[in-house]
């Protein structure tokens, strides 16, 4: 089905969560007979069931459609599928990289919302040409003209070709195949010239090993060649490259301008990095230069896993080595905890992706996890002139080492109705942000920019921003940069045993609230036992904040009716030396709950 080079189409949809996107192209799908419809699982290019259930789109997936236009001739249109959320803006920005067009899909109901801007702005920096599609026009409360409008004034995107679709009545669907066609620009490169092509993305299969998604630029791909990698520097022999139909179909040759997949035994994604340039290994290559724009995967926030059971210890680290080999932004090593004992300090790209590996780790290793509160990276510069790196409470220096503390900020976007704005800047103010501006980009509606510290943000952030607007606002955030902020560590101690799985890094204005919010829970969570427990939040040796929690008293004398005293007396004493011996030796079982609401505790 070779087509040349000018009847490519690489194109992408983008679109803020829940506006139609996995909808709209399962109808193209659909309309240029890649599926039958009666064979279309629902939203085939979501492959992965947490990404079903959850409604969201994690893994892109690059599939190729046969259209014959309204002109006769026959295009190869590429549609290369993008995450959406926010955890992954990387490998959105490596996607569009891999195209010359996007599909902009607006819910007509809904209007432009944070999401929308943020990939907006993408396809923009990555030069694309934009195609603004209004979907959801079969709605009553479709209003397609006030859509068009908020796509001009605040995303600067000539709507006045903006094509209004219904993807769920398969209206509109063949003027954005033609828009297509005609407005998207065929791919530039050169065939004969020596192999480039950008990895962006890939996956792991049980019998191939990865799977790498590529878009050629230059040269041609084929069974037998030698790949190399510039940015890891390995080098494999390529088994089988093919196209995505939309499941793989092997083809002979993958030329410049065109997208597919190869695959060479290798063994993990780490190996085939998102991002990374791929040439022909030997002296040809050598003067490949690579495209721009490649970074590895750096986790942002860390938690601890630790197995339920002990004895899950080595299977909890088989699944997540299992995990990496699919996921190379996933990280873990061991470490211990004297609370929790053995388990792992994982590293995630956000929460959302720490929330939906350990989804998996439970669901589809049937693991049973406690997980400790999240944290981001700190940047702590000692009094000796060096500077520490911090992802984890556990190693935080002695406070008389530290000359000065930095944490992660993030530029977030808010676009929210006016009725709540209030709501959103009380809410700034608690999580510690600065408001950077406000703008008013259609009747009714505020967009407000944030300078917000990134360990805000992954404290419960979006759950309470969506119930204090009712649901009405969008956000999206990107990482700017580190400033500097008088962070302090909190233990929180256990019969005076520091329980170090509890500890965490906050904002010193925030020490005493939190500490007494942690404690006063731990105190409601924690059961009753036979002995007094006494709960202590302390920064360095200083406690500030502290709860006991009563011992159950059991009635050793219930039985010695009217018997003499002194009998009396030594039950009791008896039963205080027990007490003492349990304090001592005393293993206070703490339930997951109360390390979820370290995380949970809000402000
Ligand atoms: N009424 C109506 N509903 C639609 C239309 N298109 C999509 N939907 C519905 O909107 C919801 C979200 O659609 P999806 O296609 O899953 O949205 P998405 O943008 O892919 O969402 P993510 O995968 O989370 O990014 C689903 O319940 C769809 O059935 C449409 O044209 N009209």
């Amino acid at each position: 089905m070779a087509v040349p080079q000018d009847r490519i189409r690489n194109f992408c949809i983008i679109a803020h969560v829940d506006h139609g996107k996995s909808t709209l192209a399962d109808r193209l799908l659909e309309f240029t007979g890649t599926v039958d419809k009666r064979d279309m699982q629902a939203q085939l290019l979501d492959q992965m069931d947490i990404e079903r259930e959850r409604g969201i789109t994690i893994k892109m997936a690059a599939v190729r459609m046969a259209y014959t236009a309204k002109d006769g001739l026959e295009y190869e249109l590429n549609l290369i599928d993008t995450p959406g959320h926010v955890d992954f803006t990387y490998e959105v920005s490596r996607s569009l990289n891999a195209c010359e067009g996007a599909l902009l899909v607006v819910d007509a109901a809904q209007g432009v919302e944070a999401q929308t801007l943020a990939n907006a702005n993408l396809a923009m920096n990555a030069n694309l040409e934009i195609i603004p599609v209004i979907n959801k026009i079969d709605l009553p409360a479709a209003d397609p003209d006030r859509v068009a409008e908020e796509i001009e004034s605040v995303l600067a995107i000539d709507a006045t070709e903006a094509i209004p679709c219904s993807a769920k009545e398969g209206i509109g669907i063949e003027e954005i195949l033609e828009a297509v066609v005609q407005k998207v620009p065929p791919p530039a490169g050169d065939p004969t010239k020596p192999l480039r092509a950008l990895v962006f993305d890939s996956h792991y299969d049980g019998y191939l090993g990865v799977v790498a998604y590529v878009r050629i630029v230059d040269g041609t791909l084929k069974a037998g060649d030698k790949v190399h990698f510039i940015a890891t520097g390995k080098e494999f022999p390529v088994s089988e490259v093919g196209t995505f139909a939309p499941r793989m179909r092997p083809a002979e040759l993958l030329r410049a301008g065109g997208t597919g997949y190869f695959h060479a035994a290798i063994k993990s994604v780490t190996d085939a990095r998102v991002g990374d340039t791929i040439t022909v290994a030997g002296r040809e290559g050598k003067a490949v230069e690579a495209l721009p724009g490649y970074r590895p995967a750096k986790p942002m926030v860390f938690c601890g896993l630790y197995p339920h059971d002990s004895s899950d210890f080595p299977n909890l680290r088989e699944a997540l080595s299992k995990m990496q080999l699919n996921d190379a932004a996933l990280s873990f090593e061991a470490e211990s905890s004297a609370a929790m004992g053995f388990g792992f300090r994982c590293g995630f790209l956000g929460l959302l992706h720490m929330e939906i590996v350990q989804e998996r780790l439970e669901r589809e290793f049937n693991l049973a996890l406690l997980a400790t509160a999240p944290s981001v990276i700190y940047h702590v510069y000692k009094t000796d002139g060096t500077m520490e790196v911090i992802d984890n409470p556990a190693n935080w220096p002695t406070t008389t080492t530290i000359e000065r503390t930095e944490e992660p900020y993030v530029d977030a976007t808010i676009i929210v109705p006016t009725d709540y704005v209030g709501a959103v800047m009380e809410m700034g103010r608690e999580r510690r942000g600065i408001q950077d501006r406000m703008e008013y980009p259609a009747p009714g509606r505020v967009m407000l920019y944030y300078k917000l510290p990134l360990a805000e943000i992954i404290m419960d952030f979006f759950d309470q921003l969506k119930s204090r607007t009712k649901g009405y606002a969008s956000f999206d955030y990107e990482l700017s940069d580190y400033s500097p902020s008088p962070l302090v560590k909190v233990d929180v101690q256990v019969n005076a045993d520091p329980v170090d799985a509890l500890s965490f890094i906050v904002h010193r204005d925030k020490a005493f609230p939190r500490g007494k919010m942690l404690v006063e829970k731990l105190k409601e969570i924690l059961p009753r036992q036979m002995f007094e427990i006494k709960l202590q939040a302390a920064i360095g040796g200083k406690i500030i904040a502290a709860e006991r929690v009563s011992a159950l008293r059991k009635n050793v004398i219930a039985k010695c009716y009217g018997g003499d005293i002194s009998r009396k007396r030594k039950l009791l004493e008896k039963q205080k030396e027990g007490k003492k011996r349990m304090k001592q030796f005393g293993n206070v079982e703490i339930p997951q709950e109360a390390f979820m609401s370290v995380l949970k505790l809000g402000n």
